[in-house]
């Protein structure tokens, strides 16, 4: 008997042709597993759409769409032993780099096939699921300035260009961070907590890596002094993330533990795994293990050659080339 599973799809998520996407979703799931498939909507979001689906009793959900539909879909899964599968279609497909997912529809789509399981950490933040990262300040204000319609015209460069027009007013404030065994009292631009994060996060980045499987939560704080100093910290990140080195700035700070609580004054604006939830002060607290996600079972292989779209290229394979030889002079 095939397995069955239900199939979260924002038919408006992305630059691709949903209707595209779906046949080929549909082509390669559907000879081994039986899908339920429902579509978002303005009204009614993914999670709504992933709690109906543990009502009715599924063995596995799986949510197609932008980082945003992946969020909340994955939100409803948690702390269920559900296994939650990713098929990602958006602009800057965060959620599936984090998490190490491939984010083509035909490798996304193998692995849930291939039923290979994890388990991974959560969080709560303010009594909301959070699966990556929450960020106060800078990053708050650079979602908000990303509208869907720059995001249509511009794709993942419209994050790029909101942070920019950011930098240009880039405020500073104070903020308080209490762990289990300290407080910490600073002032910064960005304060980010980060669970699990894509290199693309830039500012989430101070530690050297970010282990979304050790029960503990990352947090990074940047506190640049001018414009000049936001661009340099951002730069500074950025090759680290690259590297995988732990940030080495004055301007940076990082530190992990189980939970956090956080006040700022004036209070900042708080991002959630992409959206918008409100202001400080926030309260987030690791769960471990608390979602099971399909995985790649073998890592993925990094292409050893790219030649395609060299000028005037020609390749000739030189076996088959001499092979066809020899059958002539035969
Ligand atoms: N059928 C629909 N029509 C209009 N809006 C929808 C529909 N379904 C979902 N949405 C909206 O889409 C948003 C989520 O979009 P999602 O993040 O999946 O895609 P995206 O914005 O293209 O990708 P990314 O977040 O990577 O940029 C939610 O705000 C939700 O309200």
């Amino acid at each position: 008997m095939n397995r069955s599973a239900c199939l979260i799809f924002n038919p408006v998520a992305g630059q691709g042709d949903p209707e595209q996407d779906l046949l080929q979703i549909r082509a390669i799931l559907e000879p081994a597993i039986d899908l339920d498939i429902y579509f978002t909507s303005q009204e009614v979001g993914a999670d709504e759409l992933a709690r109906a689906a543990l009502d009715r009793g599924v063995d596995a959900i799986i949510a197609s769409g932008g980082d945003g539909t992946l969020s909340v879909a994955a939100t409803a899964v948690v702390g269920t032993n559900i296994p939650f599968g990713v098929i990602s279609r958006g602009t800057a497909n965060a959620f599936a780099a984090a998490l190490a997912i491939p984010d083509t529809i035909e490798a996304a789509c193998n692995v849930i096939l291939q039923g290979a399981t994890r388990t991974i950490d959560v969080a709560y933040c303010n009594g909301k699921p959070m699966v990556l990262l929450a960020g106060i300040g800078f990053e708050a204000e650079t979602v908000e300035l990303a509208d869907r319609e720059a995001k249509r015209r511009f794709g993942i460069m419209a994050y790029v260009l909101a942070g920019v027009q950011q930098l240009r007013n880039l405020q500073s404030f104070d903020v308080e961070i209490e762990t289990e065994d300290k407080i910490i009292k600073t002032s910064a631009s960005a304060v980010t907590v980060a669970n699990a994060a894509p290199p693309t996060s830039v500012l989430a980045q101070g530690p050297a890596g970010i282990l979304y499987n050790d029960g503990l939560l990352d947090l990074t704080i940047v506190a640049p002094a001018n414009k000049a100093g936001a661009i340099a910290a951002t730069f500074h990140l950025f090759q680290t993330a690259s590297t995988g080195n732990a940030a080495e700035r004055d301007d940076i700070g990082y530190l992990r533990a189980k939970q956090f609580k956080i006040k700022a004054d004036p209070p900042q604006k708080v991002v959630l795994d992409g959206e918008m939830v409100g202001t400080t002060p926030v309260e987030i607290k690791c769960i471990p293990e608390g979602l099971t996600i399909f995985v790649p079972s073998v890592a993925e292989v990094e292409p050893v050659e790219k030649l395609e779209g060299l000028p005037n290229l020609i390749i000739e394979m030189k076996e088959l080339a001499e092979e066809a030889e020899n059958q002539i002079q035969e």
